[in-house]
């Protein structure tokens, strides 16, 4: 049966699959031809981030498969579920520039035939928890973020049956606990030694609108507004700021690293951006951007709103919060933090002496493992 609540989808030169038998039958004949098939799951409203994982999936794999469903059940109700960016047109502009080899689109009552609501008490039907690893960092302002992820992808992977599958850096605490989930449920192989994780694609350049270097691109950036712009690159410059402390507290004696003179780094760097501005909202003719170059010059009533909401130390295996003091050797750590730039959350992280992807376990031959295939570069 056609969606017909859905307009139209504009052509492009790749299947878009909109139901699940449509995916099952192509995945069909992929097993069928025991091709490799990686799978990049995304929100849509895709951006050179997204991107780089499917260059990463086409360079690895015989066949990429892309979705775009932007999941109700990851959203509270007071987020931002109906003003998702959703850019279906210049998506598909976007990935029919690559050599990609399906779309999947479901409609949500594809992905949630019970049906789904964002009142967590209301909903009915099937849920995956990770619990432990979604309470902390992201999850702790968030609640109900990560038991809507893994349910979604959980889903995804049953449906998709990839050989490996891709995922951003920029959102590590995700990664790392559908790892975990894979793991803890006993998901088959390949999939279950293959989720790749890979670095966060950053703006390289001030950009003509005014994002500055090192801002992590992510799809909710297009809520900044032009006054907001020069100061998104708050949080990765507040990250570098814990990043330097690490590194000199452990070239240090005995490398010994404080974890709260790396948080204390972070949030110092946050503050000092909040006192600026604060200092241009009561002075009306001073004028400086966060960095003290070409100025933006706000006007009083539109000087933007910055505050911190969170940072935090982590074990990247446990993702337990680390305190005290750690030593060489300790296993690594992650260091992720978010603020709100006006009604934009954003995120990001820096990870310390850990390797995002732990060797691939050598293939042992049988259908779908990508033998003789391109690794994906660690
Ligand atoms: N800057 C980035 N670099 C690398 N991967 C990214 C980047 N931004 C997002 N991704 C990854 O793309 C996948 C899909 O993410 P999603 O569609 O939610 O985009 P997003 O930009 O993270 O959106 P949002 O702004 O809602 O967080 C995820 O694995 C995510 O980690
Ligand atoms: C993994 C994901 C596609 C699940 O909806 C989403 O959380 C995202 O885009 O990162
Ligand atoms: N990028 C992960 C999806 C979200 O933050 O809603």
């Amino acid at each position: 049966m056609p969606d017909q609540s859905r307009p139209p989808l504009p052509p492009a030169p790749f299947p878009i699959l909109t139901s699940v038998q449509a995916l099952r039958d192509w995945r069909t004949a992929r097993f069928a031809d025991n091709e490799s098939v990686g799978f990049v799951p995304t929100m849509g409203a895709l951006h050179q981030g997204h991107l780089s994982l499917v260059k990463a999936s086409l360079a690895a794999n015989t066949h990429t498969i892309v979705s775009i469903f932007v999941n109700p059940a990851q959203f509270s109700p007071t987020e931002d579920l109906s003003t998702y960016p959703r850019t279906l047109e210049s998506d598909l502009a976007a990935l029919s520039l690559l050599d990609v080899s399906a779309l999947f689109l479901p409609p949500v009552d594809a992905l949630y035939p019970s049906g789904i609501t964002t009142d967590v008490t209301k909903q009915v039907g099937a849920f995956v928890e990770v619990k432990g690893l979604d309470a902390v960092m992201e999850g702790k302002s968030r609640p109900g973020f990560f038991r809507g992820v893994a349910t979604v992808v959980l889903k995804l992977f049953n449906l998709v049956q990839p050989t490996r599958a891709y995922f951003g850096q920029k959102d590590i605490q995700q990664a790392l606990l559908l790892r975990r989930m894979l793991v803890d449920l006993h998901v088959p192989s390949p999939l279950a030694h293959n989720l790749v994780i890979l670095p966060t694609f950053r703006s390289r350049t001030s950009t003509s609108d005014g994002a500055g270097p090192g801002l992590a691109l992510s799809s909710r950036n297009a809520y900044l507004s032009a006054r907001e712009r020069p100061y998104a690159t708050v949080l990765v410059d507040a990250l570098r700021a814990g990043e330097r402390v690490w590194e000199r507290q452990r070239g240090e004696g005995e490398g010994v690293v404080c974890v709260e003179d790396v948080l204390g780094a972070a949030r110092a760097h946050v503050e000092g951006v909040v006192a600026r501005i604060a200092a241009l909202s009561s002075s009306p003719s001073s004028s400086s951007s966060p960095n003290g170059d070409s100025p933006p010059e706000p006007e009083r009533d539109q000087v933007p709103h910055l505050s911190p909401l969170y940072f935090a130390l982590n074990d990247p295996l446990s993702l337990s919060d680390l305190s005290g003091h750690l030593a060489r050797g300790s296993g690594g750590a992650v260091l992720s933090g978010a603020v709100m730039l006006g009604k934009t959350r954003l995120i990001d992280n820096l990870v310390f002496e850990f390797e995002l992807n732990p060797e691939e376990p050598k293939p042992r031959g049988g259908a779908g493992a990508g033998e003789g295939e391109e690794r994906v570069a660690k």
